[in-house]
């Protein structure tokens, strides 16, 4: 079981229901977390169980790179929106920075969410159950 985050913008929420409904099967095997809007969304159009951090703008972004700093979440899906300034564009760009920081395999478009999540239905995250399995506690 890999922990994975659900993040999406206002415009992109529809299409991350969409998704996330589509590969219900596959989520439905994992620890979910999300930033606040997003799952309630989520969870109320599909019957997964999601732990919800703070909406983005008020940290929820950054609740989610704490656990990336840790190299405790596996993957992310970040459905963002390229057309639309965010107030809380620093917390965005430091998640991701943290995701290239622990090499976590980040998606910020829905076709590479895709990509990843078809990967994941097919085993090809098993190497993160190995980091899990010798990460070094914090000293
Ligand atoms: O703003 C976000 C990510 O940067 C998403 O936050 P919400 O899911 O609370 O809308």
């Amino acid at each position: 079981m890999l922990s994975i985050a659900l993040i999406a913008h206002d415009r992109k929420k529809d299409e991350m229901v969409n998704f996330v409904t589509a590969y219900e099967h596959v989520f439905e095997g994992h620890k979910l977390y999300a930033t606040g809007t997003t799952g309630t969304r989520i969870m109320a159009n599909t019957k997964l169980n999601i732990h919800r951090f703070m909406s983005g703008p008020l940290g929820g972004d950054q609740q989610i790179g704490a656990l990336v700093a840790e190299n405790e979440m596996d993957l992310i899906i970040f459905l963002r929106d390229p057309l639309m300034a965010q107030p809380h564009e620093p917390d965005i760009i430091a998640l991701l920075r943290l995701c290239d920081v622990q090499g976590i395999p980040c998606a910020t478009n829905i076709a590479t969410a895709e990509l990843l999540v078809r990967a994941l239905d097919r085993g090809d995250f098993a190497w993160r159950e190995l980091v899990h399995k010798y990460k070094p506690g914090i000293e």
